[in-house]
Formats: structure tokens, C-alpha cells, sequence
């Protein structure tokens, strides 16, 4: 099947660890349409992280291609490729990965210091920060708050919002709502789907809480996007 406009593509994918003879990613074709949402399903341990390193091109694969936005990340230095993800992917992480005893508005504009693109789309980034807080629940004065002070969940919106600004192509999240309570969960996941669909972001999140599928566009397993072969135990 070919996906139309693409923003994701991975053809012929081969990875494995080094010094890990036990376990490769095989992915014949994977792809997701610009303004798509879905969701990533697979157990633990079958390679939902080593996928997302791929896509964000901190590591790259033996062969085959991975191509964000129509860009081949094999073709870029590793200096443009650190730049390029900063100006086309927004990463939320599982344990959030903000700067604790820096402030919230500090961690939101973070990635702005390396994605000239994405900070030019913004007339003002503080408002925009400020305006993010605000569209994701967070009380007004948050943006002056150290990170480490905030609840988990707070964090976590904080995470969302700095995934978000400057409107990056594509926001990967990887088990975001692991650390939060079911209440939490649903609320984080309703603000990023709202937040997702008013920037006009790609949205990939994966997770193994199959529970989450109704809310996207679509729903992928791990086990039809590798070969069957390529996970031995
Ligand atoms: N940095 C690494 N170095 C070597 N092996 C790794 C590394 N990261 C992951 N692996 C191995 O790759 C395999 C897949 O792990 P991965 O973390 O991608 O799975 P996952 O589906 O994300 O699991 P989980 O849901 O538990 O996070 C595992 O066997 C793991 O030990």
C-alpha cells in the first residue's frame, strides 16, 4: 500500500544492535500521511524504541531507508541530522527529560535554540510558551516555575508543549502516558490530540496499552510492521 504524502517512510529497514546477535528490526515498508495520528502497539522488548531511534535518526540502519519529511536521514552528517530532528520532530519521552532546575518557560523554548525554522514560524516565543501552557490546562504563572517543582502530570504537559512549538512536521511520543494516572492519562491525551490537530503535526505515539486505539487514526502493531523472522528471542 502506498501512503499518499508521505512525512514518514521506512523501506527495507535492517537494524541491529551492536553486540546484540539476538535481536534485529526487519521492516519491509512502513508509513505514515502528513496529519495522521497513530498509535504503535507492541510488548515489551519488541523493538517500539529501537524504532523510534530510527525515525529520529540517533541511530542509523544497515540498510534500507528512513526518510522524514522526503529527506533521507542516511544522507546527512550526524551535525545535520541532530539539527535536522530538532527542526522536523517534536519528542515527548516516557520519563518527560525536562531540565529540573531550570523554568518551565526555559525547557519549553529549549528546542527553538536548535531549530531556527521552527522559531521563526513565532512572532514572539514567550507568548507562544505562555499561549502553549495556557492551551494545555497549566495555571499562568507555570512558565516561571522551576520543572522539578510541578506534579508528574504537569511535566508532562510541559513535555507536550515543548514537543510542540514552532509547529515541527512530526511529534513522536514515546509512552507518554506511562507515569501518569488513568484521569491524567485521558486529560494529557485529549490537550495533545487538540494541540496535534491545531499545529498540523504528524502525531506517532507508541505505547503498549492497547486501550488508547480508539482515539487515533490508526492503530499499528509491531508485529505487522517487522518480519516475523527478524525478532529471535
Ligand atoms: N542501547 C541499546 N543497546 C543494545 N541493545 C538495546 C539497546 N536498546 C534496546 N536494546 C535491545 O533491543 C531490543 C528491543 O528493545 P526496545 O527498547 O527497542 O523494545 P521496546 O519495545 O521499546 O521495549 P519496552 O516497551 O520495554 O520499552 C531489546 O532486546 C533490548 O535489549
Amino acid at each position: 500500500m502506498t501512503t499518499r504524502n508521505p512525512i514518514l517512510a521506512l523501506n527495507d529497514v535492517r537494524y541491529r544492535w551492536p553486540g546484540r546477535a539476538s535481536f534485529g528490526l526487519e521492516i519491509p515498508g512502513f508509513a505514515i500521511a502528513a496529519g495522521e495520528t497513530v498509535l504503535l502497539l507492541g510488548e515489551s522488548g519488541s523493538g517500539k524504541s529501537t524504532l523510534l531511534s530510527l525515525i529520529c535518526g540517533t541511530i542509523t540502519p544497515a540498510s534500507g531507508s528512513v526518510s522524514v519529511g522526503g529527506t533521507d536521514i542516511a544522507t546527512l552528517s550526524a551535525g545535520q541530522r541532530d539539527s535536522f530532528r530538532a527542526e522536523q520532530i517534536g519528542l515527548i519521552f516516557q520519563q518527560f527529560n525536562l531540565l529540573p532546575y531550570a523554568s518551565v518557560l526555559d525547557n519549553i523554548l529549549l528546542p527553538l535554540r536548535f531549530a531556527p525554522v521552527r522559531r521563526s514560524r513565532l512572532a514572539s516565543p514567550h507568548q507562544a510558551a505562555a499561549d502553549l501552557c495556557d492551551d494545555l490546562g497549566l495555571p499562568p504563572d507555570t512558565v516561571k516555575a522551576r520543572a522539578g517543582t510541578l506534579s508528574v502530570g504537569q511535566q508532562q504537559r510541559v513535555a507536550a508543549a515543548r514537543a510542540l512549538i514552532g509547529a515541527p512536521p512530526l511529534i513522536v511520543a514515546d509512552e507518554p502516558t506511562s507515569a501518569l494516572d488513568a484521569a491524567t492519562q485521558a486529560t494529557f491525551l485529549d490537550l495533545l490530540f487538540a494541540q496535534s490537530r491545531a499545529h498540523r503535526s504528524t502525531l506517532l505515539m507508541v505505547s503498549h496499552d492497547a486501550r488508547l486505539a480508539g482515539q487515533f487514526d490508526r492503530v499499528v502493531e509491531m508485529s505487522d510492521v517487522v518480519t516475523p523472522q527478524s525478532q529471535a528471542a
